[in-house]
């Protein structure tokens, strides 16, 4: 290999692994829950109830080990190629915070950071806010004169890595229905020829946002939210359907809902879908978490303790599909995404890869992408977009 085709990260000094944060602790679980919703008007009530969630398991959300796991995936797939760039994980909410981990990478001499954020899909949840925290990271920093460059890579949701991982994990679930179904299901036909067995639906599940900020996701992007997971959804239900040899029907739904009852949300919750699939005349159903990384309390909480419920109360059999986790397909599109964004500031035109409809999302954001409400600038500064009075020609190409 040349010198010039060997993987680099370069101008990149460091990667920073951005994340949501949990706590590990009981006593933590309330002021994480305060960073959490600082000055986003959650009500008690539904506070209470998180925490509830959380003490469950401990009071200890498992967001923390997987980032740990996630970490050292990444680090591994590149040291497989060649790149030994400091890898290092930061939180919006909770210990090891973003503020703390740019300042430790400050100190140890880096100057240009390349972020990925845990979140696959754009909406304010999953990207504004977390530019925001940046910004407000890269200010205080600045303040005790230490500078740094901070870029984010593309939302990933539509790469190929991710879909990839998808497929594998709801084939996978597919198989643990069959296996679980036996012979009592697959009927032996006279002959001992099997009838095909229809195939259970498949309900994709994501984090249901309030309807103003997926109006919000969709404006100066190719795709609102919603959007972004439907285009995904598609392909993967596709996908398994021809690992399957048969077609494979499927529905969104949504968890995780909060905020005040008056504020829309999107719908219909998971355990509605259930419901209705069930009253259809389904017996089992597939539930895969496409919205979420990983097993973190969305899943493990409104989906295998909320969700498994309403099935076993329905008689409706649920098969978990497991979430991308440190599955190899992932990891490797997203060191491919480091490595991509890495090439184009250096100058290069490397692939972008992108499957489905949309085409590989921005690599810098436009200034009004993914506000909390669409066309409302909540005057917060954002890091990681293109500058206002950036020329439509510069707009078009980042
Ligand atoms: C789109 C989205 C993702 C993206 C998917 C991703 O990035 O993975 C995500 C991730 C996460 N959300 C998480 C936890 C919470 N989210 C909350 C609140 C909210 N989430 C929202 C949306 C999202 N959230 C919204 C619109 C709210 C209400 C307004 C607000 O407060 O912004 C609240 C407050 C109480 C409540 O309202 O439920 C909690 C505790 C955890 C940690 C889990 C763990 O500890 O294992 C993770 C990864
Ligand atoms: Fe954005």
């Amino acid at each position: 290999m040349r010198a010039s085709d060997m993987p680099s990260l370069s101008p990149y000094d460091a990667v920073l692994l951005l994340s949501f944060g949990g706590p590990e602790k009981p006593e933590d679980v309330v002021p994480f829950l305060r960073n959490v919703t600082a000055g986003r008007g959650i009500p008690d009530e539904r506070l209470a109830e998180v925490g509830e969630h959380y003490y469950h398991f401990g009071g200890r959300s498992p967001i923390n080990d997987q980032n740990k796991a996630l970490l050292a995936a990444l680090r591994e797939d590149l040291a497989g190629r060649g790149v030994d760039t400091p890898v290092v994980w930061g939180n919006r909410n909770w210990d090891p915070f973003l503020t703390d981990a740019l300042r430790e990478l400050h100190d140890s001499g880096a100057r240009r950071v390349l972020t990925l954020v845990t979140s696959a899909y754009g909406s304010y949840s999953g990207c504004r806010q977390y530019r925001e925290n940046i910004a407000a990271s890269l200010a205080a920093l600045a303040a005790e004169g230490r500078e740094l460059e901070v870029d984010k890579v593309r939302a990933y949701f539509n790469h190929p890595g991710f879909v990839a991982a998808n497929v594998e994990a709801v084939t996978a679930a597919y198989e643990r229905l069959d296996a679980a179904a036996g012979d009592g299901d697959s009927a032996a036909d006279a002959d001992g020829g099997r009838r095909p067995r229809p195939a259970a639906p498949l309900v994709f599940v994501t984090h249901s946002i309030p309807t103003p900020m997926e109006v919000g996701s969709g404006v100066e992007t190719a795709a609102s939210y919603s959007a972004q997971h439907l285009d995904v959804a598609g392909l993967v239900a596709q996908q398994v359907g021809e690992r399957l040899g048969r077609p494979v029907p499927w529905e969104l739904a949504y968890c995780s809902r909060s905020g005040t009852p008056v504020t829309p949300w999107l719908e219909p919750d998971v355990s509605r879908t259930l419901t209705a699939l069930h009253a259809d005349g389904a017996a089992a159903a597939v539930v895969a978490p496409i919205g979420f990384i990983s097993d973190h309390m969305e899943v493990i909480y409104d989906l295998d303790v909320e969700a498994r419920e309403t099935a076993d109360e329905l008689g409706l059999r649920m098969e978990r599909a497991a979430t991308v986790g440190t599955a190899p397909e992932f990891v490797a599109g997203l060191v491919d995404l480091l490595l991509e964004r890495a090439a184009t500031v250096r100058g290069d035109v490397p692939e972008r890869a992108a499957v489905g409809a949309l085409g590989p999302w921005r690599d810098v954001c436009r200034p009004g992408c993914c506000r909390l409400r669409a066309g409302v600038d909540s005057g917060v500064p954002a890091a990681c977009q293109a500058p206002d009075d950036a020329p439509a020609v510069t707009r078009a190409a980042v």
